[in-house]
């Protein structure tokens, strides 16, 4: 009995240790006790340096007699209980993960499939922080992820609509209130025919009210594919005839701002923007609000260094270009040895056109002035008068200004800049 006792005890160390001792005490002669204690430390040693040589090699060690079974499996408990109370951070990762995704089926399993006569659609009801939202919302948010996937976000039935009317290609809407489809649920249903992938999902409006940069967010939400330069420049011809104008943007860093500019060169329309490095994303959200869908129909050419802006001038032209800087800093016009002149009294404006308007709180770069000095006389600063005390305009109004003045003047001329003007200058 004693005996069973302190077998079934052999599994945890101290027992182990204890049985040890009894088998020591309990044992008939002390000679015979040590002649078979040295023989089993023997025997201890070979498998150890059987085991060390096994670990060595390419073949398994594996333990050969019942006790070493026995110490292996105490061994191996005794690591996963530590491995338990302090886990490594791999450990910890992988069962985040496992945690993440359990939680995402269950989510999964919860959300509903809603067809939706009324409206036509079939969507997915999606409960509160359901993280397929967050996953959708995270590739259009990032600047990173909207270059390489090309995703943009439009909020607001407006310009959902004028996306539509565009022919961009939509890849998810994404709604808290069924009253904000209803007028729109044609358009999108045609949408639909040609994109028959697109995600729909209702969501609480606590989750819309998260992911939309508006104060007061429209119940819609929509992420559609950023449409080609080689699409819009094809719209944009195939539409109107644009005007030789092309506006370099130089750090604008206000996404409402930018947003205004490209509305009105679509409004003219102008031939092409031209957004340089430094400046903020022209397809953030704020952005394309500011737009009103002018982003779909003027030629954007996004984040160019000021090396590159001269090859952005059509090549044909490029002899007989003019270059405008919108200047409001008297500072700089000194600096850089020009004077400005009043933005009505442009007299000759040629083939091409480049206008140049500076940013909010840095105006216009030293490089812009250094590109205006290729074209020699052609070659001009504009400046809006304003009021004493008033040191500039918002750009956008500045902007507007000075393009429909160059419009004008364009309109008004047949032809451009003849090459004995531009030898005299
Ligand atoms: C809001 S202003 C700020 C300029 C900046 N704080 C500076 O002083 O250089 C931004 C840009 O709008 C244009 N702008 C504003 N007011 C103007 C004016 N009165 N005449 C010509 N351009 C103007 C200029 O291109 C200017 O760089």
């Amino acid at each position: 009995m004693l005996a069973n006792l302190l077998k079934s005890l052999t599994s945890k160390p101290q027992a182990r240790y204890t049985y040890e001792l009894c088998r020591q005490l309990c044992s008939p002669s002390n000679k015979e006790q040590q002649y078979a204690d040295k023989s089993k430390r023997e025997e201890d040693d070979a498998l150890k340096i059987e085991a060390n040589l096994f670990e060595q090699a390419s073949i398994r060690y594996e333990p050969v007699t019942a006790e070493e079974v026995l110490r292996k499996n105490v061994k191996q408990k005794l690591l996963k209980t530590h491995q338990e109370q302090h886990p490594s951070p791999k450990f910890v990762q992988k069962a985040h993960k496992q945690f993440v995704k359990k939680s995402r089926q269950e989510r999964e399993s919860k959300s509903r499939l809603i067809d939706d006569k009324e409206l036509g659609l079939e969507y997915l009801k999606l409960d509160l922080n359901d993280p397929r939202l967050g996953t959708l919302m995270i590739s259009a948010r990032s600047k990173k992820r909207r270059d390489k996937d090309g995703q943009i976000v439009i909020e607001g039935r407006r310009l959902i609509l004028e996306a539509l009317e565009c022919g961009l290609k939509l890849n998810a809407i994404i709604f808290s209130q069924k009253e904000e489809l209803v007028d729109i649920k044609e358009p999108l249903q045609k949408a639909l025919q040609r994109n028959p992938q697109c995600k729909i999902y209702k969501v609480p409006h606590h989750d819309l009210k998260t992911w939309s940069t508006l104060t007061t967010p429209p119940g819609v939400m929509t992420l559609f594919q950023r449409p080609s330069l080689e699409y819009i420049v094809r719209k944009s011809s195939d539409n109107s005839d644009p005007l030789p104008l092309t506006v370099v943007c130089d750090n604008i860093r206000e996404p409402n701002n930018l947003g205004s500019i490209i509305r009105t060169c679509a409004a003219l329309p102008c031939f092409q923007i031209v957004v340089t490095k430094g400046c903020c994303d022209p397809w953030e959200s704020k952005a394309l609000r500011g737009g009103c869908g002018g982003h779909f129909r003027v030629p954007i050419r996004d984040d160019v260094s000021w090396e590159n802006v001269p090859l952005m001038i059509p090549p044909e032209m490029a002899e007989n270009s003019c270059v405008f800087i919108a200047e409001n800093n008297k500072a700089k016009l000194r600096d850089n040895n020009v004077d400005a002149i009043d933005y009505s009294q442009v007299e000759k404006t040629g083939a091409h056109n480049v206008v140049v308007i500076g940013g909010e709180s840095h105006g216009v770069s030293s490089e812009a002035y250094r590109f205006m000095s290729t074209v020699g006389d052609r070659g001009k600063c504009l400046n809006i008068p304003l009021a004493e005390g008033f040191d500039s305009l918002n750009v956008a109004s500045a902007l507007t200004l000075i393009l429909y003045e160059l419009r004008k003047n364009i309109l008004q001329q047949d032809q451009p800049i003849s090459s004995s003007t531009s030898a005299q200058a």
